[in-house]
């Protein structure tokens, strides 16, 4: 008897997925344990601890934003301005960020969308200064994104949750991209707000110490980068 054969079925498409943004810091690049660890030695300073849930709150946000957290939230308003612990956090991180590393699976789906023709793009919180640190020692990844927008940019008025930095980003692809067709990657909170308040969906890669409970606005939420299925999302297959 001919053996009987079982129809492949594909699973539905999630949307239909023409644009994609991408994160930064903990997104593609390993980067958000150089920041937790300049946080942890200035605040030791003046034996104050940096906590996961100060961290949390942190994650995706405008430098100064960030700044203003840690100087409100661990008492340090009198010993020291948002603008002051910027400067102070600065020599650190011109030593740390030039190091950094790309998360799991960014080569791969960077380079497969972009050898597609999907347009790409990057909308991270960190300035323009930092992203060059960053990225100094991954060109070939980041020249294939379209544009890139960091949270100094003057169109970027809030940082995440607001939507500012993603419907910038959006503008800045060719032609006119309905916010429904954007799929954004993000790490944070605060981004995954941000996404949603901006009418795109949203594929999170959290820390695997987030709360369950910052995941459930996500779209989808993936261990990393390299189980992402392009398929579900309309998007060319591997
Ligand atoms: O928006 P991203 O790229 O995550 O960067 C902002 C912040 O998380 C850096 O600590
Ligand atoms: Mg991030």
């Amino acid at each position: 008897m001919a053996e009987e054969r079982v129809p492949e079925i594909s699973p539905p498409i999630r949307a239909t997925i023409t644009h994609v943004i991408f994160d930064l810091d903990g997104l593609l690049l390993d980067s958000e344990k150089f920041y937790t660890e300049v946080q942890k030695k200035i605040l030791g300073r003046f034996g104050k601890t940096f906590d996961w849930s100060l961290k949390v709150k942190m994650l995706g946000k405008k430098a100064i934003e960030s700044a203003r957290l840690v100087v409100e939230e661990t008492g340090l308003s009198d010993v020291m301005t948002p603008e002051v612990y910027l400067e102070e956090k600065e020599e650190m991180l011109q030593q740390l960020l030039p190091t950094t590393e790309l998360m799991l699976g960014v080569k791969q789906l960077v380079s497969h969308l972009h050898a597609n023709g999907i347009p790409i793009c990057v909308a991270t919180g960190s300035p323009a200064s930092h992203f060059k640190l960053k990225t100094q020692k991954h060109g070939e990844i980041f020249s294939m994104m379209h544009h890139v927008v960091t949270g100094d940019d003057p169109e970027v008025k809030k940082g995440k949750p607001s939507p500012d930095i993603f419907l910038a980003a959006a503008r800045r692809f060719e032609g006119t991209v309905d916010p429904r067709n954007i799929l954004v990657f993000e790490d944070a909170p605060s981004g995954i707000a941000a996404a949603k308040n901006a009418g795109m969906s949203v594929v999170m890669v959290p820390d695997p110490r987030l709360d369950v409970y910052h995941l459930k606005e996500a779209d989808q939420v993936l261990s990393s980068l390299s189980d992402f299925m392009p398929m579900e999302w309309g998007l060319p297959t591997f």
